[in-house]
């Protein structure tokens, strides 16, 4: 099993190399080796990235190198068995001895061990680790060291390297993840990725860089792609979903009528079509985050750290809400494919498990949206004391004066009924933390017992960055559409707009002045839309574009032969391979003649 998934793993690497493809199309067409993932992800999505961000030019030069060509094998240790999200509680340490001018590393007990990063079970034999430093006495919290820890000839393990794979788990089990543990592990000074501090010669630590958190950027750089990877992920899962409801036929709502397609059922459409329109809001989403990114670099290269913070929020908060988003949908996906899309052959499962993963790693969706609500609210205070806001927050604006918004069911007006329930629940949430705070509660603990709102309030923010950007984007990329394209994009827009409205009425409700006929409204609308969507649905899944080599799936294939593949894919199964199983010989008969 491994043996082949490396294999398959390195034929895809190798191949897009020889190409001269860039890592991106890597990720892309690894879906046609793998259900789940490469284990060579780690070190394309991760490893690779952490050198070109954490490293000086120097330290690139010699090991960017050597990664891109594949003459060492990276991954990303950072998480531990006793902690992942609070890096700063991190237990590996790092201690600087200026008299062999060496970092020697440990894992001081069992939970300090490195556990998850992928590609480290067996694969790789460097990994990126995160370490607390320590020099001359002081920490200086968690730094990234580049450490080998297995030989590039043999692939032992090197002396004080104690490395192994953690276990099956929900999903993800072509990735090797690995356990490492450090007994006096010694690495040159140099192996301190040192872009953003620096330790001399004599043990002096150097702060480089102007922001603290720039150790952390890898991991914003994989939370900006992650929307784009819950994009694709989904994209795949509703081409499955509606081409299996296109080809299935089940049930007879009218006696002396043929069994309908179940795509024709209302209640399939509105399993179905709010997940095509999520994966183009989420692919623009993407686009329009990853211009942010770039740009927050260039300002950063600059010397300017100013636009960090919202960035920050802003990619905590979309892949908080798009890896959510995406697994519910990819499950919806799921339930609408009834049993079999219960079947792994369906590839619905391996989606899913992949999903879910995200919504975990690269930061717990919890924690993510609380760093989003702690840039809000400092926002809301910023406000008060008269300072502008970021681009993102303008709305924030139009709630200064408390009035409340006039609800208007044009998309626009829907979209600004979103910012103003984002807008409401911020308000709210600073109204809880002063409340509690004039109470006699420190500001901590105010802030503890307001993070069920807060939650809340960071995912209206999302949910209006969201409308918003999808609802603009759409109008500027179909501006040259002919009027049939730019239709049918209008009516997935809006779909995603009146869906949301319908799933948020009690918001809407407290923070505009929607009314319970403005909802019948929407719902008459959302149930008419869906009908007019349905004579495209195949269409726009088809537009997904995506090879059956790469979709993988028995209900999802171009050529609508289900069944037929379900059955292939049956045969081939081991338990097939002989008519009768030796296990009947050795336990069922022995049984069935009472001589067990
Ligand atoms: C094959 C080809 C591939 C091509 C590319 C594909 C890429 C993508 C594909 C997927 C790749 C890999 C798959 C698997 C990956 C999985 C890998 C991992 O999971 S790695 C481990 C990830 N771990 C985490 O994400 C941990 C989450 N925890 C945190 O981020 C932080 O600990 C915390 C933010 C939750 C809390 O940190 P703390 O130090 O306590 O900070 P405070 O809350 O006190 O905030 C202080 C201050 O700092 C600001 N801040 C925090 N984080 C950041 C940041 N990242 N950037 C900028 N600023 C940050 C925060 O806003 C506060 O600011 P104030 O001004 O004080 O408010
Ligand atoms: C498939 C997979 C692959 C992974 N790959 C890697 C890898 O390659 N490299 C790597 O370093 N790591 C990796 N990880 C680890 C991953 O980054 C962590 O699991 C993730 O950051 C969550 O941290 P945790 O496990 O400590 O969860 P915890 O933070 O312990 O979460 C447990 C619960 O506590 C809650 N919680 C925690 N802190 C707070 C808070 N401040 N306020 C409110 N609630 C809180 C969470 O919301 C959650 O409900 C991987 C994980 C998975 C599942």
């Amino acid at each position: 099993m491994y043996g082949q998934i490396v294999r398959d793993g390195l034929v895809n690497v190798t191949g897009i190399e020889d190409l001269g493809l860039t890592s991106p199309v890597l990720q892309r067409t690894s879906d046609a080796f793998f259900k789940e993932i490469s284990p060579f992800l780690l070190h394309f999505g991760m490893f690779v990235p952490t050198i070109i961000g954490q490293c000086t030019p120097e330290q690139q030069a010699k090991w960017l190198p050597l990664a891109m060509d594949l003459k060492i094998i990276g991954t990303y240790a950072q998480t531990e068995l006793g902690h992942g999200t609070f890096i700063r509680g991190l237990e590996t340490t790092a201690t600087y001895d200026a008299s062999t001018e060496q970092f020697i590393l440990k894992t001081p007990k069992l939970s300090s061990y490195k556990w998850w990063a992928g590609g480290l079970g067996k694969t790789a034999n460097h990994c990126i680790v995160l370490a607390q430093l320590y020099t001359k006495g002081v920490c200086h919290g968690p730094h990234p060291f580049i450490v080998q820890i297995r030989d590039t000839e043999t692939h032992m393990p090197l002396p004080g390297i104690k490395v192994g794979e953690i276990g099956p788990k929900l999903g993800f089990n072509t990735a090797d993840n690995g356990f490492l543990g450090f007994e006096d592990f010694r690495i040159p000074r140099e192996n301190l990725m040192m872009k953003n501090a620096q330790v001399t010669k004599d043990g002096t630590y150097v702060k480089v860089a102007r922001h603290g958190k720039l150790t952390y950027g890898t991991m914003v750089f994989v939370r900006v792609m992650l929307v784009s990877d819950m994009a694709y992920c989904l994209a795949k899962a509703v081409t499955i979903a509606v081409r299996y409801s296109a080809v299935r036929r089940q049930s007879q709502p009218k006696p002396d009528q043929p069994e309908p397609q179940v795509l024709d059922y209302l209640t399939q459409q509105h399993k179905l079509f709010i997940c095509i329109s999520t994966a183009h809001a989420m692919k623009l989403t993407s686009t329009w985050l990853w211009n942010t990114f770039t740009g927050v670099l260039a300002d950063m290269r600059d010397g300017n750290t100013d636009t960090l913070p919202e960035l920050h929020a802003l990619s905590s908060c979309l892949k908080a809400i798009s890896t959510s988003d995406t697994s519910a949908l990819i499950e919806q996906c799921r339930f609408a494919c009834g049993g079999h899309g219960y079947m792994y052959s369906s590839n619905l499962p391996a989606l899913y498990s992949f999903a879910t993963a995200t919504r975990t790693y690269e930061g717990d969706y919890t924690v993510l949206l609380l760093q989003t609500a702690r840039f809000l609210v400092k926002s809301w205070e910023q406000m008060d004391e008269g300072k502008p806001l970021t681009p993102t927050l303008a709305y924030l604006e139009q709630s200064r004066n408390g009035s409340q918004v006039s609800w208007d069911d044009s998309p626009e007006g829907i979209v600004r009924g979103f910012d103003a329930v984002a807008a409401g629940r911020i308000g709210a949430c600073v109204k809880s933390i002063r409340k509690h705070i004039n109470n006699g509660m420190d500001y901590e603990d105010a802030w503890q017992m307001t993070t069920v709102q807060l939650v809340g309030a960071a995912e209206a923010h999302c949910r209006a960055v969201i409308c918003r950007v999808y609802r603009d984007e759409t109008a500027r990329l179909t501006a040259g559409c002919s009027p049939g394209v730019k239709a049918v994009l209008d009516q997935l827009s809006t779909l995603y707009l009146l869906y949301w409205a319908l799933e948020r009425t009690g918001d809407l409700l407290r923070f505009s002045s929607l009314s319970e006929r403005d909802i019948e409204n929407l719902q008459a609308r959302y149930e008419a839309l869906l009908l007019k969507i349905r004579p495209n649905a195949v269409g726009l899944v088809d537009a997904f574009d995506f090879r059956d080599e790469v979709l993988m799936s028995t209900l999802g294939s171009y050529d609508g032969r289900v069944y037929e593949r379900l059955m292939e894919e049956a045969l081939k199964t081991p338990l097939n391979r002989e008519p009768v199983s030796d296990s009947f010989h050795k336990y069922i008969k022995p049984m069935m003649q009472g001589k067990l």
